[in-house]
């Protein structure tokens, strides 16, 4: 599964893939896909906005292709991210599905660049193999180093092509990530992401409550990109025909065909994640994203906290606060007290942020591009006490204000006192599930680690609440 030797995993071989009947036009066997080159479509999207969903769902979808996959992790992430894909680690049966590349030294638009190139050379030599490839990038990666290096590598050649971008967006918190300031002032890596789409799915619509609620969401995000085609989905579950080998960039397309990229920033401008300094990568680069890549660069359930683990349950506190809804939107009409009460703060018309604090330099090397945020690995060795980390997990979600720390994204393995199965942590702002994973194997270190996202964290403090939950 990881690439830690170097040697490059066989592409997806998917069996029994049967020409999809709805979509006759997505068969290998009556396109040209042997030949051409390989489409690769990039996944983007804010943490926890459901990208390693859409990447699970494609891979179990019956679409007639045969995919590759490269992931890419935060290095505290390694081992955890792969076992968020459950078809593949549970069922031995189907473990040729578990057929991808992780890289983890970094972010790919920074220093794993270089490394994702040559993860596709080195495919590519088993070009037979797969049909399509799929790029999911970290929540915090800015799209357009990645796209430019699909686009203009000279080592890939015509090899492969980049066929779209597709930007998965959490419907219910998305605003507030557009929202949040960056310290150089730039844009941030959610406008980054939803300015680079070519489509955008619009996930988690199941969470956004209220007549009118989605509509605003979806009009701040076409305030930022109005060329992206917009897809509504629940657990990421898109029309694939719709995602898979569009041909976006197609070389014979004309010019008039590629208009539809057209950014429309309304006056932001994309920022490099990667070095706010290099102004060639910051100026201003509305236009259509072709010429942007030829360019100089190249249920919330009531908390359980006595449930059996293994009994999927959501929990957040909009259950026992009102949810967000029409009536509650962090929206501009908000009053400003409001808006920062509910962490929205900069959000203006356009849904693009008002950054107002000091520049100060990303950090490259722990590729985290905004300075402010963190990430931090909780370790324990023994089993943990459900109900206690229940409790843990509803203070540090829902009490967040008082504690001074902003929780983006929690992901973890755990050992639950009782259970042979490891238990799956997902987070996502106040939003936590835990769910049963595989039995833990011998090739598995049996102990719980937990990876904490998010700004102004105390790692002791976090380290010594995980503990006390044993
Ligand atoms: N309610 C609800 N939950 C969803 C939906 N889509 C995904 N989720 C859940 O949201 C959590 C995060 O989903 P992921 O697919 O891991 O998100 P991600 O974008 O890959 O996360 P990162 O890799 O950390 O950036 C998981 O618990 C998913 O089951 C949805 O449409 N509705």
């Amino acid at each position: 599964m990881s690439d830690s030797d170097g040697e490059i995993p066989d592409a997806v071989d998917l069996p029994s893939l049967e020409p999809d009947e709805a979509h006759p036009e997505a068969n290998p066997e009556t396109s040209d896909l042997g030949t051409a080159p390989v489409p690769v479509t990039l996944i983007t999207g804010f943490l926890g906005a459901g990208k390693t969903t859409l990447v699970n769902f494609i891979l179990t979808a019956k679409h007639g292709y045969r995919i590759a996959v490269i992931l890419n992790e935060f290095g505290e992430e390694t081992g955890i991210e792969s076992s968020l894909f459950p078809q593949t680690s549970q069922n031995a049966e189907n473990f040729a599905l578990e057929e991808w590349i992780e890289l983890s030294n970094g972010c790919l638009c920074c220093s794993v660049k270089t490394e994702m190139v040559q993860a596709l050379e080195t495919l590519m030599q088993k070009r037979h193999k797969f049909d399509c490839i799929l790029i999911e990038t970290t929540g915090l990666a800015d799209p357009g180093p990645v796209a430019a290096a699909l686009w203009t590598d000279a080592e890939l050649g015509s090899s492969v092509c980049l066929d779209s971008i597709v930007t998965v967006v959490d419907a219910r918190n998305i605003r507030g990530q557009l929202a949040e300031p960056r310290e150089d002032g730039a844009v941030n890596e959610a406008q980054q992401q939803i300015a680079y789409a070519d489509i955008i799915l619009l996930n988690k619509t199941d969470l956004v409550r209220g007549p009118g609620a989605l509509e605003q969401v979806q009009a701040a995000l076409q305030n930022i990109n109005s060329g992206a085609e917009m897809i509504h989905t629940q657990h990421a579950r898109p029309d694939l025909a719709r995602i898979l080998n569009r041909g976006t960039f197609n070389p014979s397309q004309t010019p008039n065909d590629v208009s539809h990229l057209s950014l429309q920033l309304h006056g932001a401008h994309i920022g490099s994640a990667c070095d706010p300094s290099n102004s060639s990568a910051s100026e201003n680069r509305s236009g259509s994203l072709s010429q942007q890549l030829g360019g100089s660069t190249p249920q919330v359930h009531a908390a359980t906290s006595g449930s059996e683990p293994g009994n999927s349950s959501s929990c957040s506190k909009a259950e026992q606060q009102p949810a967000m809804s029409a009536e509650t939107p962090p929206d501009a009409s908000m009053p400003a007290e409001s808006m920062h009460d509910m962490g929205f703060e900069g959000l203006d018309d356009s849904g693009a942020a008002g950054a107002t604090r000091d520049s100060q330099p990303s950090n490259h090397h722990d590729h985290l591009h905004d300075r402010g945020v963190q990430t931090h690995a909780l370790h324990s060795q023994l089993p943990l006490h459900l109900g206690r980390l229940r409790t843990w997990l509803d203070s540090i979600l829902w009490e967040q204000e008082s504690s001074g720390h902003r929780i983006y994204r929690m992901k973890g393995l755990l050992q639950i006192s009782g259970s042979p199965n490891c238990q799956i942590l997902q987070a996502v702002q106040d939003l936590y599930d835990i769910v049963e994973g595989p039995q833990w194997d011998s090739a598995t270190h049996r102990h719980s680690r937990l990876v904490v996202i998010g700004r102004h964290l105390h790692a002791a403090e976090l380290q010594d609440g995980f503990l006390k939950c044993q």
